[in-house]
């Protein structure tokens, strides 16, 4: 079944794409450039995200790199999901750290300007979108951890909710945390499952009703993240936790190929990607439903 959503994932992903190569202005996969470097690892790098694979341990970092605060615009979430899409597709990927390249943000959230005077066509492509890169990345079959070295409210907060493992600088000055409330406009319940699933549900009523963002150490204390290390470290220890999940056998243990046979969750029953480009209430439109969540760690 998980099979099923990445094929249709992958089918709907691949028309984007190809739609980007034709009309994007801002290059879009053209800039997507592959090139070798030492020791079994590779880079490609778009406009606004690197990809590094060492191929010898199998883990990618995905680093975001769209100053001023890589906010999440309809460019950005495409390349990223069709990074994601690249190394999904690719076996000898099993781990992916995601980080940022910028000072002090991990990202900002969902990119305002893409928010306000466009057209329905425009804000049901960019909503979907939205909806993919969340898609991609709690429904991978690969280990993902967060390595958060900066801020990261709002759609940046899901993006690490999204992934297995979170791992903060501990710099209060930083905050995380899904303040859409704050903003007046709600989160989407599909935000809310992620963060019950991740700091369970008082602590999710609170953070959503108050529209809190925590500093490091609260987000500690809340569970929102799952380690605090100094800032030079964030990097490291994410490649240190990576190999230690690694290292726990997974469904080749039994003898299948860990990258075809399933995902950790099996999203394809219950997940609908609709047409949201005539919904006005596109917002709510996609069917998560969390205690189908069976396998995740
Ligand atoms: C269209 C159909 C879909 C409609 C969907 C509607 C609702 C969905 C419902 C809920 C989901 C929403 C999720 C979201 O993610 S909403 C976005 C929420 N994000 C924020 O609130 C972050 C706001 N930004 C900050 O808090 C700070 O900027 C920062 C990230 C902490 C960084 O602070 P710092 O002091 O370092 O920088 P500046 O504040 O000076 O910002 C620098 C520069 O960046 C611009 N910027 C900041 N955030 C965003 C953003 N989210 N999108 C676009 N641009 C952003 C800011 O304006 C500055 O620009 P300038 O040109 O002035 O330099």
């Amino acid at each position: 079944m998980a099979t099923l959503l990445k094929h249709s994932a992958k089918y709907a992903l691949s028309g984007r794409l190809a739609r980007l190569c034709v009309h994007s202005r801002h290059g879009g996969l053209q800039c997507l450039q592959p090139c070798l470097l030492p020791h079994q690892r590779s880079a490609s790098t778009g406009s606004k995200i690197l990809v590094e694979m060492d191929n010898s341990t199998g883990i990618a970092v995905l680093t975001m790199k769209s100053p001023p605060v890589n906010s999440l615009s309809l460019d950005f979430l495409t390349e990223f999901s069709i990074s994601l899409e690249k190394l999904e597709l690719d076996r000898g990927c099993r781990g992916v750290i995601l980080t940022s390249a910028l000072p002090k943000i991990f990202s900002a959230g969902l990119d305002i300007m893409e928010m306000c005077g466009k057209s329905p066509e425009h804000c049901g492509e960019f909503w979907k979108a939205v909806q993919e890169m969340w898609l991609r990345l709690y429904g991978s079959s690969m280990i993902t951890i967060a390595a958060i070295n900066g801020s990261s409210p709002a759609g940046g907060c899901l993006m690490a909710l999204a992934c297995d493992y979170r791992i903060m600088a501990e710099n209060p000055k930083y905050s995380i945390g899904l303040n859409e409330t704050q903003l007046g406009i709600v989160a989407p319940f599909w935000f809310k499952d992620t963060l019950v699933n991740t700091v369970g549900n008082r602590v999710a009523e609170l953070s959503l009703q108050l529209g809190l963002l925590y500093s490091a150490p609260d987000a500690l204390r809340t569970g929102l993240v799952d380690l605090l290390v100094p800032e030079d470290k964030v990097l490291s220890t994410a490649s240190q936790t990576m190999t230690q999940w690694l290292a726990i056998p997974g469904e080749n243990a039994i003898g299948s190929n860990p990258r075809v046979s399933s995902s950790k969750v099996d999203l394809t029953p219950k997940v609908h990607m609709v047409d949201l480009s005539h919904s006005s209430e596109s917002m709510c439109s996609l069917n998560w439903i969390p205690w189908t969540c069976s396998n995740r760690a």
